[in-house]
């Protein structure tokens, strides 16, 4: 089955939704405050499967566009109150493949495909046996030397072994010494990682870099801007590994590949369209040795319980891979139902129940 032949057969029906963060996130680019998106739900001969579509400008297409794609292959007339035709055939419209849209209907889809097979939605994906648990990074936005220390401390005493600090909102030097005071915070078994949203150029990603070595920083995520891939290459095998993000959005993994950009890619399945085109990428850096963060755009519990096991699903996932985005969850004030898995000593749990979490998220398409 394509991953959008459930079109064909499948009613959808689509709920908008407003999450509003309990402290807006701070990086280069502004402060994500409340995320809009929709709860996708279809049934497919019986089966309902769930999915969201969560747009995140810059990250994805615009929510009014998002919003119009759905409605398109939407066929619950109640859901499409502003527009006067109920639904086109669904087989006409398909959302652009790389859009949230496409994401929440090709993530419900393959979670009733795998209610369908009783199976986990990691196993479903999976062409091996999946992780069973994904170490998990904190995240710290921007904040002053001090606040850093501080939440630093606190993430280590809350079990995790892993810390992403947004960088590149302030100067290089205040930025330097904010990942020095994370350094002291959190001893030397804690992995640091940062992450720059492309704010930098060449000469001062540079400068920190040079920091970053000392203070033993895993990866740079994104220090230069998206479309600078040769820049990001010139940066590799100076001690601190390159991470790329917005670059995936701008190109095909491929040019990033061929231009040797990038030690790791950071993957965000409601930015790249979708389960399958996630794991699709990820297998194709495997196979040239490039490692797969998966992370989410600080989604509902929906996409990022499909975050969490797309990443199980990935080669050479588990308790030694790198740690992947995905507990973003504490940042929303509120969610679409509750969290079906939990996070401790830095991992989070794959659910095991059939699709997406067994009946855990089922309330969503009732809502
Ligand atoms: O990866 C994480 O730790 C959290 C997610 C995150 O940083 C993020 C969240 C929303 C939009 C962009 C980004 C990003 O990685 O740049
Ligand atoms: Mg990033």
């Amino acid at each position: 089955m394509n991953e959008l032949d459930c079109l064909e057969t499948a009613s959808i029906k689509i709920d908008p939704f407003t999450l509003e963060l309990s402290r807006s996130l701070s990086t280069a680019v502004g402060d994500i405050e409340q995320r809009r998106g929709h709860v996708v739900c279809v049934d497919i001969n019986g089966t309902v499967g769930i999915g969201e579509a969560t747009p995140l400008p810059g990250w994805t297409e615009r929510y009014p566009d998002c919003q119009d794609a759905l409605r398109s292959v939407s066929t619950d007339s109640t859901s499409t109150s502003t527009s006067t035709s109920t639904s086109t055939s669904a087989s006409e419209i398909t959302p652009d493949t790389r859009s949230a849209a496409h994401h929440g209907i090709e993530l419900a889809c393959v979670d009733a495909m795998a209610r369908h097979h009783d199976s986990s939605l990691a196993r479903f994906l999976s062409t091996d046996t999946p992780a069973t648990s994904i170490p998990v990074n904190a995240t710290i936005g921007d904040c002053d030397s001090e606040q850093t220390y501080k939440k630093a401390e606190s993430a280590v005493e809350d079990g995790y072994t892993t810390i992403k600090l947004k960088v590149g909102a302030r100067d290089i030097e205040s930025d330097c010494n904010r990942v020095i005071a994370a350094r002291s915070a959190v001893g030397e078994d804690i992995t640091l990682r940062v992450d720059a949203n492309g704010a930098w150029n060449r000469t001062a990603a540079e400068r920190f870099l040079e920091t970053a070595r000392t203070v033993d920083i895993a990866y740079i995520e994104q220090p230069l801007p998206a479309s600078d891939l040769d820049g990001h290459a010139l940066l590799r095998g100076r001690g601190v590994d390159i991470a790329v993000d917005e670059s995936m959005n701008r190109t095909s993994p491929e040019q990033i590949f061929a231009a040797d950009a990038a030690d790791i890619i950071v993957c965000k399945p409601m930015a790249l369209g979708g389960p399958k085109q996630t794991l699709a990428v990820a297998r194709k850096a495997e196979a040239v040795d490039i490692d797969t963060v998966v992370t989410t755009t600080i989604d509902g519990v929906i996409a990022r319980m499909g975050a969490v096991h797309i990443a199980a699903a990935l080669p050479g996932s588990g308790s030694n891979a790198r740690a992947c985005g995905l507990a973003t969850g504490s940042m929303l004030a509120d969610d679409l139902t509750a969290n079906p898995v939990s996070i401790s000593d830095g991992e989070i749990s794959v659910p095991t129940g059939p699709g997406l979490a067994g009946g855990a998220l089922r309330s969503c398409c009732n809502r």
